[in-house]
């Protein structure tokens, strides 16, 4: 497998409009083949990129499914310049030996913000007020307006995202009910519900902030959406999969629930060119926002750095700590000794057969670190060795049955 390269010559993909600042990470770190899309590619596009790719950053648009990754040869590590992982097959990227990173806090705030200010909205019936002062309307009346103090916000996934949303919420008032498939620390005053069901019939605001899961998807259906209070708020910016959209349009069309306030969608447009089409689409009381959830400036610019940082980790010292589907090595520097990494089928005496190509090539091994999961091993190796020699150790190692990747660090 040709994946040794010196640094100019590997080549960066990122896509979905990734803030400069992962350009510039990359750049400050030496890689000058860096290449930036605005928006996700279409498929043929995307697979002719990836086959050529070493890196590639994306977003949580574009699809990296098995066959895709079975192509990109040359790949290296993919970044999620995001928190969601759903959209590539982590599993066939851990087969491959490619290590998958993400940046799990960078946008937390800006989403538990938007869906507090949502709330907010929801509650007064702005999206609704706005509508028609647009159209030259004025409908001055407190009809349908609630404060939010003392009003129950139902918190479904109380992780990074529905915690920082808890805790905002109750400083303007409102009694915070949450409910996690794991046990969780309530903050402030927080109370776990008995059961989604508990949490859906008692909040006046139900906000989503679970991952895409087989677990979560179309979690909330008609049968829960029937469970929510008569004129009670659905606010969605988790993943589109998670909610029955038709089954909320016919919801908010019958008035059981009030308004909505929905950021993701089951099919979303590939970049800001193509055409949005949603069930919900000319409600007055539902807040279409086109995912941007997380997209400000500060988390996106945090992101770039993050995700870059950690693919420049992995790409010049072999560290793959946070990987979210691999092995986790955290790695020394190695300025005296050449670095070799080894990512195999995680069989029965493949750790001898890698030492045995250095005990054979009668090469000192300086260090050696290995971690392995149940399917992929890791193995790092130092050596004292000129780059010829290590180019010849790490084609010998490519030989061994059960190899999946291998490379050596310049
Ligand atoms: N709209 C946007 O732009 C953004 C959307 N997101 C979405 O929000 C999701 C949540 O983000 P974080 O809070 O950072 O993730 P997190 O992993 O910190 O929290 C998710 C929580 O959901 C819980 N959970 C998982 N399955 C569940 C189930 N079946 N029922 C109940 N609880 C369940 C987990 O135990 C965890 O506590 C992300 O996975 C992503 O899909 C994240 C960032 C931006
Ligand atoms: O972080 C996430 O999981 C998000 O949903 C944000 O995705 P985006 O980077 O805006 O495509």
């Amino acid at each position: 497998m040709k994946t040794s390269f010196p640094k100019q010559d590997i080549r960066v993909l990122l896509l979905e409009g990734i803030s400069r600042s992962a350009v510039e990470t990359f750049r400050q770190a030496g890689y000058s083949q860096v290449e930036l899309h605005p928006k996700a590619l279409p498929e043929a596009e995307l697979k002719a990129r990836l086959a050529e790719a070493h890196i590639v950053g994306i977003r949580s648009r574009t699809q990296l499914t098995p066959a895709l990754l079975e192509q990109a040869r040359r790949l290296i590590a993919v970044g999620c310049f995001c928190i969601g992982t759903n959209q590539v097959d982590l599993a066939a990227a851990r087969r491959l030996g490619v290590p998958v990173f993400n940046a799990p806090y960078s946008n937390t705030r800006s989403v538990a913000e938007l869906v507090v200010a949502e709330a907010i909205m929801l509650l007064r019936g702005i999206p609704q007020k706005n509508v028609l002062c647009h159209r030259g309307g004025w409908t001055k009346s407190a009809e349908g307006s609630y404060e939010a103090r003392g009003k129950v916000l139902g918190i479904v996934g109380y992780g990074h995202i529905g915690t920082q949303v808890g805790v905002l919420a109750e400083s303007l008032g409102m009694r915070v009910l949450f409910h996690d498939i794991e046990a969780k620390l309530a903050l402030g005053n927080a109370r776990a519900a008995a059961s989604l069901d508990d949490l859906l019939e008692c909040a006046d605001v139900v906000t989503l902030h679970v991952p895409d899961t087989p677990a979560t998807r179309m979690m909330i259906g008609a049968e829960q959406l029937a469970r929510m209070r008569q004129g009670a708020l659905l606010i969605n910016a988790s993943r589109g999969t998670v909610v029955d959209i038709d089954a909320l349009a016919a919801a908010l069309l019958r008035g059981h629930l009030a308004g909505a306030a929905v950021d993701v969608f089951p099919i979303e447009p590939k970049g800001n060119d193509d055409r949005f089409a949603s069930p919900l689409v000319g409600m007055d009381n539902v807040i279409l926002t086109p995912h941007i959830g997380g997209s400000t400036l500060e988390a996106q610019e945090n992101i770039g750095i993050e995700v870059a940082s950690k693919l420049v980790r992995y790409s010049d010292n072999g560290s793959t700590l946070s990987a979210v589907n691999f092995p986790e090595v955290a790695l020394p520097e190695h300025p005296h000794s050449r670095r070799l990494l080894h990512i195999h089928r995680n069989v029965p005496g493949m750790l001898s057969r890698i030492n045995e190509v250095f005990s054979a090539g009668n090469v000192n091994i300086d260090a050696q670190f290995l971690q392995t999961d149940a399917e992929v091993g890791y193995v790092v190796i130092d050596v004292a060795a000129d780059v010829v020699q290590a180019q010849a150790l790490k084609d010998r190692m490519a030989a061994i049955p059960g190899t999946l990747r291998t490379r050596v660090l310049y």
